[in-house]
C-alpha cells in the first residue's frame, strides 16, 4: 500500500533534501501545496489531516501552528524537524538508536533531533548510560557546522559573503539545542555549547573533550571505545569511524550528501584526556536522514531505505 506523505516547508532546505530521499519510491507518494498555497493555513490544515504522514520542516513558531492545524481525531502521524517538540511531552524524540526502533515505529508524533544533539548524544548519552561518564559532569561541546545547518537565511548569507572564514555563535549560551542535549543524554546540567559556521555547504564535526584523570568515575577510553561500538551495534547508519592515518579529521567544502554518523574516540597514551568526536552530515543524520529513517520505521519499512550510505 502506498502510504501519502505532506511535507509542510517542502521548498526549504531540510523539506528539498527530504523530498530527494523519497523521490522514486513506491511505498510513499508526496503530497505538495503549489507555491500560492504553501503558506496558506487552509490548504496546509486540510493535507495535514488528510496525508498519512506529516514531517513538518518549518520554523519552530510554523510547526506549532501546523501541530495546532491538526484535527485531534486525524488519523495523521507527525515527524517534527524543527526544534519545537523535542523535550515536549506526548513526542518521541526521533532518535531510533538511542530511544529504541520499536519506540519510533510505534508513535504518532516524532520529534526529529536537532543536528548537534545527534553527535552530542550518540557520544554522551551511551557512556553515562554504561557508567563510564557521570551524569552530573559539566560536559563541554564544542562543534563547526556547514552553513546549511542555518536554512536558506544562513545559506544566502555565506554564498554573499565569501569572506567569512570562520562564524563563533551562540554566545548568549542559551542556543536551542541545549534542552535536549541534557534531556536525552539524562545530564544533571546542560553542556557549554561552543557552535561554529564554517564556508562549507553541508557536513559537521561535533566534540566533547574529557580531561578523563578529573573526572570522577569516569571509565577508560578503551572501555568507551567498547561501549560506544556497542551502542552502534550493526546499525548501517551509525558507525565507529576507522581513526584516520593522517591525524585529521577534515569537513571538505565539496561534501557529499550522506546518511551516515561516525563516531570516534581519541586519548592520550597516558589515558589521562580523551576527545569524543561525531562527524555526520547536518542535512543527513542531522535532518532529512534521520526524518526518512523514522518515517520508514513508523511504515514498516527497512530503517535505511531510500538513504545514502555510501562512503
Ligand atoms: N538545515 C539543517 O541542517 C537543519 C534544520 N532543522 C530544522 O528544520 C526546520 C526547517 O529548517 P530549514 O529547512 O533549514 O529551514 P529553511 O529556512 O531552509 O526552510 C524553511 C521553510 O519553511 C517555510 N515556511 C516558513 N513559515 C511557513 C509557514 N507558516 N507555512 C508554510 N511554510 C513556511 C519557508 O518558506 P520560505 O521559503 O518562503 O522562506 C521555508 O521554505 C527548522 O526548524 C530547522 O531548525 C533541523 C536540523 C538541521
Ligand atoms: C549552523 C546553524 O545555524 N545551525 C542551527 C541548528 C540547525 C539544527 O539542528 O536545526 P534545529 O533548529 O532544528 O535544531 C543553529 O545553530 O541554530
Amino acid at each position: 500500500m502506498t502510504a501519502s506523505v505532506f511535507i509542510d516547508g517542502a521548498v526549504g532546505t531540510t523539506g528539498l533534501e527530504i523530498a530527494e530521499r523519497l523521490a522514486g519510491r513506491s511505498e510513499f507518494a508526496l503530497v505538495t501545496l503549489d507555491e500560492a498555497r504553501r503558506k496558506d493555513a487552509a490548504a496546509r490544515r486540510e493535507a495535514l489531516n488528510e496525508a498519512d504522514f506529516a514531517i513538518l520542516c518549518l520554523p519552530d513558531d510554523a510547526a506549532r501552528e501546523a501541530v495546532a492545524l491538526i484535527d485531534p481525531a486525524s488519523k495523521v502521524r507527525v515527524i517534527d524537524a524543527s526544534s519545537a517538540h523535542r523535550v515536549a511531552d506526548g513526542w518521541t524524540y526521533g532518535f531510533p538508536e538511542l530511544i529504541g526502533r520499536d519506540a519510533v515505529a510505534g508513535a504518532m508524533r516524532v520529534s526529529n533531533p536537532g543536528c548537534y544533539p545527534t553527535g552530542f548524544l550518540a557520544l554522551v548519552a551511551p557512556l553515562v548510560r554504561a557508567g563510564l561518564l557521570p551524569a552530573d559532569w559539566p560536559y563541554t561541546v564544542n562543534a563547526v557546522s556547514g552553513y546549511s545547518g542555518g536554512g536558506k537565511a544562513l545559506i544566502a548569507r555565506f554564498e554573499a559573503d565569501r569572506d567569512i572564514a570562520f562564524r563563533d555563535y551562540g554566545l548568549t549560551l542559551e542556543h536551542k539545542h541545549l534542552p535536549e542535549m541534557q534531556r536525552h543524554a539524562g545530564l544533571a546540567y546542560a553542556p557549554v555549547f561552543a557552535p561554529a559556521v564554517v564556508p562549507a555547504h553541508r557536513g559537521m564535526v561535533v566534540e566533547v573533550p574529557l580531561p578523563l584523570a578529573a573526572i570522577p568515575g569516569a571509565g577508560s577510553a578503551d572501555a568507551m571505545r567498547d561501549a560506544l561500538a556497542d551502542f552502534c551495534g550493526d546499525s548501517a547508519i551509525v558507525r565507529m569511524g576507522t581513526p584516520p592515518e593522517d591525524g585529521e579529521i577534515l569537513l571538505r567544502g565539496s561534501r557529499a550528501p550522506g546518511d551516515r554518523l561516525e563516531l570516534f574516540v581519541f586519548s592520550r597514551a597516558d589515558g589521562s584526556q580523551a576527545r569524543l568526536i561525531a562527524a555526520l552530515d547536518n542535512l543527513g543524520k542531522g535532518a532529512s536522514g534521520a526524518a526518512v529513517q523514522s518515517l520508514n520505521l513508523m511504515a514498516g519499512l527497512p530503517e535505511t531505505a531510500g538513504l545514502s550510505l555510501n562512503d
